[in-house]
Parts: structure tokens; C-alpha cells; sequence
């Protein structure tokens, strides 16, 4: 195993091992943490969809797409392979916080939340996140964008993506790594989001 440094969240980057306990869970405070929302996130086409519909099943919580809230000029401005602007995202952002506080139970969303301000906006109504930072360099998810050629995304829009980006850090996140099966992903993020002391695991 490569040497881990100080930082919390590559501490958390190595499968989330260095904090796991004996019994899967985290040393959170047991009862926040499961309460709150969870945030997927990532760039397009890093697997938000497909990875934060199955966490949910996986903790019995609604999945939210952020997809599902953009405004029809926002997707038509995406399909033309204009970036969206801070002055799209605002109300879209406070559109899917509304929803997701508006779910009985727990949520996880699917948001690429690119920017700290992002994340912080769906905090402000909601709450601390946790936060599943979906990781993956850019030919991998050209790749993966390729295998999806109906979505309105276009993969001309991955670098503005990239140039978006702003890697969330801490003890609230895990970063984990696209490159790896599905199920992996899914069974690592449910330990860390609280899903394994939930089931009694
Ligand atoms: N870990 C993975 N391994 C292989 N394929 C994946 C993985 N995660 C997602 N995919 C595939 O990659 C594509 C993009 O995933 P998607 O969930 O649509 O990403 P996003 O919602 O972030 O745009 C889909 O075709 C999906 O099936
Ligand atoms: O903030 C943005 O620039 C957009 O919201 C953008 O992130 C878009 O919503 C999705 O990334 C596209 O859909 P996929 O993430 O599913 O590719």
C-alpha cells in the first residue's frame, strides 16, 4: 500500500480503509450521518446515474437525477456544446435541494455539483452532504460518454467540465476511482455513507 498522507480525504481515498471500522461502519456520529443527504458527483459521464441510483436502492433512499431538473433552455444550451454558466446553475442547484428535502427519507443525488459553491448551495438547504466524488481522467470518460450517444450531454463538453472542476476535500468525502466494476463502487460508497451499520453488516 503507497504511503498515506495527512489529509483526510486521501486518507479516506485508500477504499476508505483507514477509517473503516470492524464492523464496516464510520466514526461518524452514527445518527447525523445517516441522516444526511448524499451527494454523488462528478463530471459528466463518471457514472452519477448509474452508481447513485444503485446506492440508493442499496441504503432504502430516493434517488434524485440532477439531470431530471435542468431547465429546457439549459439541456438545449448542453446540446449545442455550450457550457452551462454559474447564472444556469443557481436555480437548477436550488431546484434539486428543494426535491430532495421534499423526500420523506433519506436522498442521494446525482449532481455534478463541479464547484465548491455548488456543493455548498445544496448544503445551505440541506444540510452537511456526504459526498461521493466520483473519479476519472478524461479518455476514460470520453470513452464512457461514447457508449451513451442519445444523452443530450456531448463530449465536447468534457473539458469544460474538467475546467469546471473543483475536487471536494475532507473528512465528509470519498473520493473513489471510476476505473473499477460497479458493484465495487456502489458496495464501498454504501459502507461509507453508512449502509453496511444500517444493515447490521
Ligand atoms: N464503473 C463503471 N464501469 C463501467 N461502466 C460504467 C461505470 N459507471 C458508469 N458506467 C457507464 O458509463 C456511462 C456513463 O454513466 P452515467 O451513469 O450515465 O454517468 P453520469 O450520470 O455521471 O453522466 C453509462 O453507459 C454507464 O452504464
Ligand atoms: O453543471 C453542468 O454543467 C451540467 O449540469 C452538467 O453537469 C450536466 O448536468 C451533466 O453533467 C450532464 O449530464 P451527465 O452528468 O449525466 O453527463
Amino acid at each position: 500500500m503507497r504511503a498515506l498522507r495527512s489529509e483526510p480525504e486521501q486518507r479516506i481515498s485508500v477504499q476508505g480503509r483507514q477509517w473503516m471500522q470492524q464492523d464496516g461502519s464510520y466514526p461518524h456520529d452514527p445518527g447525523a450521518w445517516s441522516a444526511r443527504s448524499v451527494l454523488v458527483m462528478g463530471v459528466c459521464g463518471t457514472g452519477k446515474s448509474t452508481i447513485g441510483k444503485a446506492l440508493a436502492e442499496a441504503l432504502g433512499a430516493a434517488f434524485l437525477d440532477a439531470d431530471d431538473y435542468h431547465a429546457p433552455d439549459a439541456v438545449a444550451r448542453m446540446r449545442r456544446g455550450e457550457p452551462l454558466t454559474d447564472a444556469h446553475r443557481w436555480a437548477w442547484l436550488d431546484r434539486i435541494a428543494d426535491a430532495a428535502a421534499a423526500v420523506p427519507g433519506r436522498a442521494v443525488i446525482g449532481c455534478s455539483a463541479l464547484k465548491r459553491a455548488y456543493r455548498d448551495r445544496l448544503s445551505a438547504r440541506l444540510g452537511p452532504l456526504c459526498i461521493v466524488y466520483l473519479h476519472g481522467d478524461r479518455a476514460l470518460v470520453s470513452r464512457r460518454m461514447a457508449g451513451r450517444p442519445d444523452h443530450f450531454m456531448p463530449r465536447s463538453l468534457i473539458d469544460s467540465q474538467f475546467g469546471d472542476l473543483e475536487p471536494p476535500r475532507g473528512a465528509d468525502v470519498l473520493r473513489t476511482d471510476i476505473d473499477r466494476p460497479i458493484s465495487d463502487i456502489v458496495a464501498e460508497a454504501c459502507a461509507f455513507a453508512g449502509g453496511a451499520a444500517r444493515r447490521g453488516a
